[in-house]
Parts: structure tokens; sequence; C-alpha cells
């Protein structure tokens, strides 16, 4: 049998597939993507990270060892560095880190975000960084198929979007955490608990292709 990773990624192929070949995904590979769309999904993303620096923040809480508090450190400093991107896109656009902490929330922000909280705080860290996944691991991903149009196109107009997620550093967070669900699982996994591991992990992975729709839809709308 292969790893858990595995096991919940293939479960949740269809919703797999829909986040990480979004129309968003494509539209951003051959730089069809309207400014627009990738302006209001950088503000939301913005707001995204902060609630899932406290994601991290809650997976050290709930930490017992040297090493889960470490890997949840180093979760929440790839975020925090993360959005020095965001604040650095957006100011080129005019839009202040005041303005950027002030935006408003969409639903589906909330809804994404908020799920994520909850199944860390209702269940153990386990369930915890199972739903953390999606992102870490859907992003680098992204970030590897979208590599090849930046050096077609140095001036790729996403092209430090894409730099940001293509990096060597991305590529090894994302097989960190995968390692780390791996050894949690060593600890805590039973069979009894695949279920609502497989169903944390297809809603986050769903809420993800959401996420890239908002962006879509908030960048068509007048
Ligand atoms: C909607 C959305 N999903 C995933 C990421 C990427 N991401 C967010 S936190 C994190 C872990 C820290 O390395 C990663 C890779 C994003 N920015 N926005």
């Amino acid at each position: 049998m292969g790893t858990l990773f595995d096991r919940l990624k293939d479960a949740a192929a269809q919703e797999w597939a829909g986040f990480t070949d979004h129309r968003f995904i494509q539209q951003m590979e051959d730089g069809s993507l309207p400014e627009e769309a990738f302006r209001q999904y950088l503000i939301q993303d913005y707001l995204f990270l902060i609630q899932f620096a406290r994601a991290y923040a809650l997976a050290a809480y709930k930490s017992r060892t040297m090493a889960d508090i470490r890997a949840a450190q180093d979760g929440l400093a790839a975020i925090v560095a993360e959005t020095e991107l965001h604040v650095r896109l957006c100011e080129g656009w005019g839009i202040s880190r005041q303005a950027l902490d002030a935006a408003p929330e969409h639903e589906t922000t909330v809804a994404y975000t908020r799920y994520v909280l909850d199944a860390g705080s209702s269940g153990d860290l386990l369930d915890l960084h199972v739903a953390l996944s999606p992102c870490v691991v859907g992003y680098a991903e992204i970030g590897r198929r979208l590599k090849p149009a930046l050096e077609q196109n140095p001036k790729h107009p996403y092209g430090e979007w894409i730099s940001e997620y293509s990096g060597a550093g991305y590529l090894q967070t994302a097989q960190a955490a995968v390692a780390h669900i791996e050894e949690l699982a060593r600890r805590s996994f039973t069979e009894a608990r695949f279920e609502e591991l497989a169903q944390h992990f297809a809603t986050a992975t769903r809420l993800e292709g959401q996420f890239w729709q908002m962006g879509l839809d908030l960048g068509a709308a007048d």
C-alpha cells in the first residue's frame, strides 16, 4: 500500500485535477489571464495567508515534540516570507500594505481558511496537517508546471509569481510536508481514521479550486 499522502491524493483525484489544472492556471500559463483576475486573487490570497499563518501557529500549539514545533515554525516562516511577494506586487498597483490588511475577505476565503482552522482545532496534528497539505503540495506542482512558460518568456506577465512557486525552496517545503504527514501517520494513523482524513483532504482541495474560480469571477465583474 502507498503512503497516506498518495492514498489521500488518489481518493481526491477529481478535486485535485480541478485545483491544479484550473482554467485560472491554464490562462496564467499562456498569459491570457486578465490582470484584474490576478489582482483580485492576490489580494484574497494575502488575507488567506494571514489565516494560514494562524493555522501553522495552531499546529505549534498542538505539538508535543520539538520536531513538530519546528515543522510548524518553518511553515509559519514560509508564509510570512510569501506575503512579501503579495505586498510587493500590490505596491506596484498602488495598493498599500494597510489597504491589503483592511481589504474585506471574500466568502470563499472565509470558507477555505476557517474550514482548515476548524479541522485543526477539532482534530489532532494529523488532521490539521492533512487539511493544510493540498495548499503546500499543490502550489509546488503548479509551480513546476508553469516553470517552462517563464523560461520561454522571461517577461511573462506572471513571472514573479511563477518564479516564487517554481523555486527549489518550494519543492523542498512540499516534500518536507509530505514526509511530516508520513511521520505523524506512523504515530497516530489507523485505518478507521481514513475516511475523515480523506474528507479533510478532498474538501481543502475543492476549496483550492474555488479559490481560483473566485479570482476569475471577481476579475470578470464590472
Ligand atoms: C490559496 C492558496 N493556496 C496555497 C498557497 C501556497 N501556500 C500557502 S501557505 C504555504 C505553506 C508555506 O510554505 C503555501 C505553499 C497560497 N499562497 N494560496
